[in-house]
């Protein structure tokens, strides 16, 4: 079969967040563009990650309320849960977002989108079963895929990804989970919730790089529903028996579940995009890129989870898009690197349990100063009994804020503000003349902020200043 050719200024290989965004970019700017997706449109996010996790999260939220209605009045009961139910809801939310991401939107900016597997066959062409794309530029953002650690017996079990879990049949008896990074925290609360017996195994403690004081703050929240956890642990055996998987631990512990999600990190699509007949170096962590995310053919660049050691996020595949398309379109040859980084040292990120854990840039060990206020100080957060957590912010030498840490309802939210404040390099006295809205949970980064002036305000200098002054009136 003849192949159709494309010459063109642009090819992106996968049409995820990173993909379509930068696809989106550079259409709008009159480029010509291929775009190749083998699967789905809007990748991981739309399909099996951030979305439907974010739907299920909502189900098991509404459940869990039914629960905890004594302390407010209304009665509390035990929901009955229609798992079809909750999965159609999940569907629904993919369902009604999918058209912004869809070949017919894209198609509409001018974009050309093949639906086909895509491979390098040369430094500057990609060919798929139909088609050979000869391009100006290449941006690959194939994403990545749930990794299978290598614990013996796994591959020898039937378990469930975040690829396969929002179909699972029935409600799992016992989830079992590999991993308590944000996806196996995320599932597992949300499976306790709506009826699941869960045990999250992690070969590390949970959450050990964050904030300890915000991370036992999480932990705990979800062992007081009843999650089970068995970390730090390390498994010696995965095995199947007739109706059950079983877990064996090395200090002799057995488990026993009725499912297993594996949740232990992510792999770069790597493996099929021919990278080396494109003369781009990768390794197991993804592809090499430089800080404008060049790799090392200079007409190709990586984008999102395939990028080594920069992706992992929506927002950060949607922050090297926009690196790119300024990169790519806006800036004399050779200046990107300088000019239109796609590095950042104020990237937040939430773990959307309950309670949220937002973090955003520097972590409590490179903080000179941290100043804190806790939500149980917060009227809104004690109007609503909802005191769990607090944030922390943390300073440099000279109290430029570097960092931060909030854990509790709506820290995904608070974190924007900490972000927008890191954004315009605003100084704490600058978040101390922000009026806030009262009641807000978000008051409490003004009063963390605020903290920091405490002792100078009300200190025995401002004391005897004020003095002198009333002196006069
Ligand atoms: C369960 C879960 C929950 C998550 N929740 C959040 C969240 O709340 N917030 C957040 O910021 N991030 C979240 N993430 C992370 C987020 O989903 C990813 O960081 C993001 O989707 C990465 O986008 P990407 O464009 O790099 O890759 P992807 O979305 O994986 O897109 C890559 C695309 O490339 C296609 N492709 C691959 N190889 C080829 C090829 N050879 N030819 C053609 N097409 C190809 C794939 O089919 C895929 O569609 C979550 C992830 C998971 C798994
Ligand atoms: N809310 C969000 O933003 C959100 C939600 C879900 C996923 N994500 C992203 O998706 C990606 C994947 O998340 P994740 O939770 O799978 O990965 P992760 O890398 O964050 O966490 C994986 C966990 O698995 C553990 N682990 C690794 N090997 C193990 C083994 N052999 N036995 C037991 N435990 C083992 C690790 O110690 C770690 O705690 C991340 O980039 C994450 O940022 C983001």
């Amino acid at each position: 079969m003849s192949k159709t050719v494309h010459d063109v200024d642009l090819c992106v290989i996968g049409a995820g967040s990173a993909g379509l965004s930068v696809a989106y970019g550079a259409a709008h700017l009159g480029r010509s563009v291929v775009l190749f997706e083998r699967e789905n449109m809007g990748g991981d996010c739309l399909n099996t990650g951030c979305v439907p996790s974010k739907a299920l999260i909502k189900a098991a939220k509404v459940a869990h309320e039914r629960r905890h209605g004594a302390e407010f009045g209304v009665a509390p009961s035990e929901p009955e849960i229609d798992f079809n139910a909750v999965k159609a809801h999940i569907q629904g939310v993919i369902d009604q977002i999918a058209p912004v991401d869809s070949v017919e939107r894209y198609e509409g900016f001018g974009v050309t989108v093949l639906t086909e597997d895509a491979r390098f066959d040369d430094k500057n062409t990609i060919v798929s079963d139909s088609h050979i794309v000869r391009a100006k530029r290449i941006v690959v953002a194939a994403g990545s895929r749930a990794s299978a650690p290598p614990i013996p017996g796994l591959k020898d079990v039937p378990y469930l990804t975040n690829e396969t879990i929002f179909q699972v049949p029935t409600l799992p008896k016992h989830l079992m989970i590999i991993g308590s990074g944000p996806i196996g925290l995320e599932m597992g609360q949300s499976f306790r919730r709506l009826g699941s017996k869960v045990t999250i195994i992690d070969i590390a403690e949970p959450l050990g790089h964050s904030d300890p004081d915000h991370a036992k703050v999480l932990i705990d929240a979800l062992k007081a529903e009843g999650v089970n956890f068995r970390a730090p642990a390390k498994t010696k055996l995965i095995s199947k028996t007739a109706r059950t998987i079983k877990i064996e631990f090395e200090d002799g512990e057995t488990i026993t579940g009725s499912h297993l999600l594996v949740a232990a990190g992510r792999s770069p699509n790597v493996d099929s995009l021919a990278l080396e007949k494109g003369g781009v170096k990768y390794d197991r962590a993804g592809i090499d890129t430089d800080e404008a995310l060049r790799t090392s053919n200079p007409r190709v660049y990586a984008a999102g989870d395939i990028a080594a050691g920069k992706g992992g996020l929506t927002h950060a595949a949607g922050h090297h898009a926009g690196a790119l398309i300024k990169n790519l379109y806006f800036m004399p040859p050779g200046l990107g690197a300088m000019f239109a980084k796609a590095t950042t040292n104020r990237m937040p990120a939430v773990i959307y349990t309950q309670p949220e854990l937002g973090t955003i840039g520097a972590g409590h060990e490179a903080a000179a100063k941290t100043v804190h206020f806790d939500f149980a100080e917060n009227d809104r957060s004690i109007a609503e009994r909802d005191l769990v957590g607090g944030v922390k912010l943390y300073l440099d030498s000279k109290s430029k804020i570097i960092g931060a840490s909030c854990v509790g309802s709506q820290a995904g939210e608070i974190i924007n503000t900490i972000s927008l404040a890191m954004a315009g390099g605003l100084k704490l006295s600058q978040i101390t003349s922000m009026i806030s809205p009262y009641p807000t949970r978000t008051e409490v980064v003004k009063r963390a902020a605020s903290s920091h002036f405490t002792a100078a305000i009300f200190g025995p200098k401002a004391k005897a200043l004020s003095g002198f002054w009333t002196k006069f009136q």
